[in-house]
């Protein structure tokens, strides 16, 4: 069971220091508290053996999987499906194994596939959002571009290497005006520095893909709410404020045209990335060596509705029972894109990826988790979660 207060300083975490706090995941059986995984320190005997007995697989066909940014949003979504569906087979009965650490600490990283013969790396871990990159640049560069190659130079090296699936977002398609998104568009014109370093994560992919034959495949991620969600994400402080009674500025194009967002539900993108996991072939190389060419791969992860922010605010209204008190004002320059569609074919026809939930219903249970979350008479509101996942 996760606490209340530790969840909810992670996903402050996760949007704001993440790029200085990161986590790991792996399979593992029950902890003691995530307190202990901390005082502990990585390297320790006793550490090592933890980390050990938290990989062993039941089958020859089970997963080990090391998850990065398991405290943030998706990471944790993810962390828990894996563990319910029972990849590992301490996992299954209870608990996670989480290593407080920065994806930029070589030793600890390299400890880690030292202990561990991972199958896969599912990197979730990265500095997100559009707005704040211009508040803090670097903290982009340090975790979405040092950070990855830091992780890829480890898998690299290690024999067997993993199949590495990784967070790309739909921001790479940036000024590209052809709808819906496809993955054959063109991505060379970034709005926002965060979509500048997902796209230099891209091609850093394609690179370690090139030399050394890691099997990697990126997921575009398109606006991704839901419970657990980032509170720096416009749906969820503007549930916030709506409740508060506090302004909230709506975006408008210049021409007064519509602001929009493939709005993706966190469940259905949990899907997407099992499918992705489930789909990658093996990297090629071992030990820093290519032995042959390894899968590339690249898909949108969508919901194929855009849906206007101002319809967003409407459907908020109507969940929360409160007028929203807006002042519509045109986009900033300050990396926003006026809109954004995903066209999912190829992710349907490759991994089984089909988006179900509708953004009233997304939104709906994303409205019950905040009300019983931030009611002060919850006692253990993460036992009442309203996901569906956990
Ligand atoms: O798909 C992605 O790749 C990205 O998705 C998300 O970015 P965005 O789609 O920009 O989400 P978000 O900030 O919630 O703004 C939503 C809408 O509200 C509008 N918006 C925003 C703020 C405001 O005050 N007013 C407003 O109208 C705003 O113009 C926009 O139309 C992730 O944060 C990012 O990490 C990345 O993953």
């Amino acid at each position: 069971m996760i606490h209340r207060l530790r969840l909810s300083k992670l996903t402050l975490w996760s949007s704001i220091f993440l790029a200085f706090i990161l986590f790991f995941f792996i399979l593992s059986p029950p902890s003691p508290s995530p307190a202990a995984n901390r005082r502990e320190s990585w390297g320790s005997h006793h550490w090592e053996k933890r980390v050990t007995k938290s990989a062993c697989r039941n089958s020859d066909s089970g997963f080990t999987v090391l998850v990065t940014g398991a405290a943030g949003f998706i990471g944790c979504h993810v962390s828990l499906s894996l563990k319910q569906r029972g990849d590992g087979k301490v996992l299954s009965r209870a608990g996670v194994f989480v290593v407080e650490g920065d994806i930029n600490d070589a030793a600890l990283i390299r400890k880690l596939f030292d202990v561990v013969h991972f199958t896969h790396v599912m990197h979730l871990a990265a500095q997100a959002g559009v707005r704040y990159a211009m508040q803090n640049p670097h903290s982009y560069v340090h975790s979405n571009v040092a950070g990855f190659v830091n992780l890829l130079e480890a898998s690299k090296d290690a024999n067997p290497q993993p199949a590495i699936v990784w967070a790309s977002s739909s921001s790479v398609y940036g000024l590209n005006s052809k709808v819906p998104f496809s993955e054959k568009d063109r991505t060379d014109q970034p709005a926002s520095l965060y979509a500048a370093t997902k796209k230099a994560g891209e091609a850093i992919a394609h690179s370690y893909n090139h030399i050394y034959g890691l099997s990697i495949t990126g997921l575009r991620f398109f606006t991704v709410y839901g419970p657990w969600g980032r509170p720096d994400m416009a749906y969820f402080f503007f549930t916030k404020d709506i409740l508060k009674g506090k302004q909230i500025t709506v975006f408008e194009a210049a021409d007064g045209g519509t602001v929009a967002r493939d709005f993706t539900y966190i469940d259905d993108i949990v899907k997407g990335c099992l499918g992705a996991l489930d789909t990658a072939k093996r990297s090629t190389g071992s030990g820093g060596k290519k032995k042959g060419p390894a899968q590339f791969r690249i898909y949108n992860l969508g919901n194929t509705s855009p849906v206007a922010v101002s319809e967003l605010v409407r459907i908020l209204e109507k969940l929360l029972k409160v007028k929203a008190k807006k002042k519509v004002m045109v986009m900033p320059r300050n990396g926003d894109v006026q809109f954004t569609h995903a066209n999912i074919s190829r992710a349907h026809r490759e991994l089984g990826y089909m988006p179900t939930t509708d953004l009233e219903t997304g939104l709906s249970n994303f409205v019950k988790w905040y009300l019983d979350f931030y009611s002060p008479s919850t006692k253990n509101p993460a036992s009442s979660s309203s996901s569906s996942s956990w």
